[in-house]
């Protein structure tokens, strides 16, 4: 790869787009669009034709079509990954071809569109990928965007973690971050909205388990005036609010199946009603979502959708939980305090530090929080000693023991299937990698996958 592929246009100079469709009105229309904007567009016709362009010349933006005569647009999408990576890559994709729009943004791609392509859409695609910050953060204007420094940690997990929130910032692919309470879910979805191209549009979260069943709908989409009693004027939803931004879902296990239903559709159409209007608007929203719960284990039980599980895990997060890297404490500890105690920071002395660093933490790090906050208030002078943590007797790792009328084999199942399952999600699903991760045979983890009726 040759310097000037990722060097940054000169000031003045006109952003250049490269469009790669067999098809010539698609080729034109998005040649036309393109010109509009006031940018330039060299047009491939296949993938030999396009790596021609890409060794002539650099691009702020690439838009493909999934199929092409000599070969397939994830070709182009890997290709434009592995050796021009600062090119932002979006796939139009057949009408109502969920599965390939969702590989497209495994494989790397910045978003897609589908066809036939909608002119509004393709124009808010194409100015995010010309606001994505740079991948060493420095937006076009020269300013810098927040960086990842506020997630603290010097741990190997949280430095993947840290790497993986920057690879998601230049990508428009729904994300779902799983981890336990307290982990630093939401921390980290304001972190990949603030270093994106939506970072000056609003980051707006939703606790979707404190919305009463019944306002669900309005809450989301909006209403129009005298849709229902009450409703006296217009009002917009938590998808209107986030235009041009990103949707948090907090806690998305906790919708019920019916709203389900109704978000799949938004996500999937990218358009939403207004509770007593009649016609949808087309919103642009990245949607992020949580769930402290095993979504996976949702799905199972029959909770959760399948097919809006497919759609919103398109890329998994996982947030670690503390007990499995001691080594954060410490600086969160500094961090923490400092945070707390805004000036006069007292010292924790060495032997609490160590209790702190044994500590098992089942509600991680809003737990250190809590502990350190009620420990600066207890502590005489200027130093926290370990009595002053007053931390909680060992717990069971993952939480309550049993759950109301659980028989012990019950009990035993599901915690052996909600591990099967962690060691199946943190190795993408590999067997062989799962089985040595639980430190059991692949023979012994097929049987058990077969027993508990896993499905992947
Ligand atoms: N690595 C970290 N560095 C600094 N602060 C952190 C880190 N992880 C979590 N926190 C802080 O811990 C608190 C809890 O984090 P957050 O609310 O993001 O967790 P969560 O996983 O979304 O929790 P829940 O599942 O309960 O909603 C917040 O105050 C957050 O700022």
């Amino acid at each position: 790869m040759s310097i000037a592929k990722t060097e940054r246009r000169p000031r003045g100079e006109l952003a250049r787009v490269l469009v790669v469709d067999d098809e010539a009105d698609i080729r034109e229309l998005l040649d036309l669009t393109v010109a509009r904007m006031g940018l330039s567009a060299d047009c491939a016709a296949s993938i030999a034709e396009a790596r021609g362009f890409l060794q002539r010349q650099s691009y702020q933006l690439c838009i493909t079509d999934m199929r092409l005569p000599d070969g397939d647009g994830l070709e182009i999408v890997k290709l434009i990954g592995e050796d021009y990576g600062e090119t932002p890559v979006a796939v139009i994709t057949a009408f109502g071809s969920a599965q390939n729009a969702v590989a497209a943004l495994k494989a790397g791609a910045f978003d897609y569109l589908a066809k036939p392509v909608a002119l509004d859409q393709l124009r808010s695609l194409i100015k995010s990928a010309l606001s994505l910050p740079r991948r060493d953060g420095v937006l076009d204007d020269g300013r810098l965007v927040a960086a990842t420094g506020q997630l603290i940690g010097a741990s190997g997990a949280i430095e993947q973690v840290r790497q993986m929130i920057e690879k998601l910032a230049r990508s428009q692919a729904p994300v779902y971050i799983s981890g336990e309470s307290g982990t630093g879910k939401e921390l980290a979805a304001r972190l990949i909205h603030d270093q994106s191209s939506r970072h000056a549009a609003p980051f707006v979260p939703v606790n979707c388990g404190a919305i009463p069943e019944n306002l669900m709908e309005s809450e989301f989409f909006g209403y129009r005036k005298g849709a229902f009693t009450g409703a006296d004027s217009d009002r917009e939803g938590f998808f209107q609010a986030a235009k041009g931004g990103t949707l948090f879902l907090d806690e998305v296990a906790d919708l019920p199946l019916a709203m389900q239903v109704k978000l799949l559709r938004a996500v999937q159409e990218k358009k939403v009603r207004k509770v007593g209007s009649a016609v949808e608007e087309l919103v642009d929203v990245r949607i992020i979502s949580a769930t402290h719960q095993i979504l996976k284990i949702c799905v199972d039980e029959g909770l959760f959708r399948q097919d809006l599980y497919y759609r919103l895990n398109v890329i998994e997060l996982r947030m670690p939980p503390l007990r499995e890297r001691h080594e954060d404490v410490a600086p969160l500890v500094a961090a923490l305090l400092a945070r707390i105690c805004d000036g006069q920071v007292p010292r924790l002395e060495p032997q609490a530090l160590r209790a702190l660093e044994n500590y098992s933490f089942p509600g991680n790090v809003r737990e250190l929080e809590n502990i350190l906050e009620r420990a600066t208030a207890l502590c005489s002078g200027n130093a926290v000693l370990v009595d002053d943590l007053q931390l909680a007797p060992a717990t069971a790792v993952g939480g309550s023991l049993g759950r109301d009328g659980e028989t012990l084999d019950d009990y035993i199942n599901r915690i052996e299937r909600q591990a099967i399952l962690e060691a199946l999600s943190k190795t993408a699903f590999n067997r062989t990698a799962a089985a040595r991760l639980l430190g059991v045979s692949f023979r012994s983890l097929r049987y058990r996958i077969e027993r508990l009726r896993i499905e992947e």
